[in-house]
C-alpha cells in the first residue's frame, strides 16, 4: 500500500552535520571515484553513531543494555502522536497532552533546537516522571528534536536512566520544526550493527 504522505523528520548528514561535542563527526567521501574503478563510485562513511537524528541501544548507557542488532523493530515502526511542548524550559508530566487509543510512540516538540548546523548551547530538561507515566500508558519509544534527552554535561544520565529501568527506548534529534501535533504512522529503523551503541536513522511519519 502506497502511503498518503509521507514527512521527513530526518537531519541531513554531511560534514557539517554538528556532533555531540569532542564526538567523531560525520565524514563521506568516495574511496573510488567511476573515473578510477572504470564502472562505480564507492563512498566510504565515518561518523559517531549519536549524529543527527539517531536512536540510543539500551548498550549506550548500560554494559548490559540491548545492542542495536538486537533491537526489536516493533519499537520503531508504530503509532505515534505528537505533541507540542515549546516554550517551556522543562518538560513535566502536566505538560503531556492527552494519549490516544493504540499510540506507543511520543515525539515531543520543543522546537528550541532552530539552527541545526551548530550544536545547541541548551535545550530543555525533561522529568524522569515522563519515564513512569510512557510506560503505565504502554509507550515504548520517547523521541524528542534535541541532541539528547538529558543535558550536555549530565554524568548520571538520569532519564536515559530512567527510561532503562522501565525498558523504554529513545529516538533523538527528529525534526519537528513544520509537524503539528496528531497521530501519525512512524518508521525510525536502525541499522543491524553488531554489538552497536545506537543508529542513524532516517525517521519518517507517514499515514
Ligand atoms: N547521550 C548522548 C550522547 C552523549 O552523551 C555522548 C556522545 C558522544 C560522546 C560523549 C557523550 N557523552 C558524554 O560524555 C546521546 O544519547 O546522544
Ligand atoms: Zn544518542
Ligand atoms: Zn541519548
Amino acid at each position: 500500500m502506497k502511503p498518503e504522505k509521507i514527512i521527513d523528520i530526518s537531519m541531513e548528514l554531511s560534514g557539517t552535520t554538528p556532533e555531540w561535542p569532542g564526538d567523531v563527526p560525520f565524514s563521506y567521501e568516495l574511496s573510488v571515484t567511476k573515473q578510477e574503478s572504470g564502472s562505480v563510485n564507492v563512498g566510504k562513511l565515518q561518523s559517531s553513531t549519536h549524529i543527527g537524528t539517531h536512536i540510543d541501544a539500551p548498550f549506550h548507557y548500560d554494559d548490559q543494555g540491548l545492542q542495536t542488532h538486537e533491537l526489536p523493530l516493533d519499537i520503531y515502526l508504530c503509532k505515534a502522536q505528537v505533541m507540542d511542548v515549546s516554550g517551556l524550559n522543562k518538560i513535566n508530566l502536566s505538560d503531556l497532552k492527552p494519549l490516544e487509543e493504540g499510540v506507543t510512540a511520543v515525539l515531543l516538540k520543543t522546537a528550541s533546537w532552530k539552527n541545526r548546523t551548530a550544536f545547541p548551547e541548551t535545550w530543555p530538561v525533561f522529568d524522569v516522571s515522563i519515564a513512569q507515566w510512557l510506560t503505565d500508558n504502554g509507550v515504548n519509544l520517547l523521541g524528542v528534536d534535541v541532541p539528547s534527552v538529558d543535558p550536555e554535561t549530565s554524568k548520571e544520565l538520569p532519564m536515559h536512566q530512567a527510561m532503562n529501568r522501565h525498558q523504554r527506548f529513545i529516538l533523538e534529534g527528529i525534526v519537528l520544526d513544520d509537524v503539528a501535533e496528531g497521530i501519525f504512522r512512524l518508521a525510525a529503523l536502525p541499522l543491524k550493527i553488531k554489538g552497536g551503541d545506537g543508529s542513524p536513522v532516517r525517521a519518517v511519519l507517514y499515514s
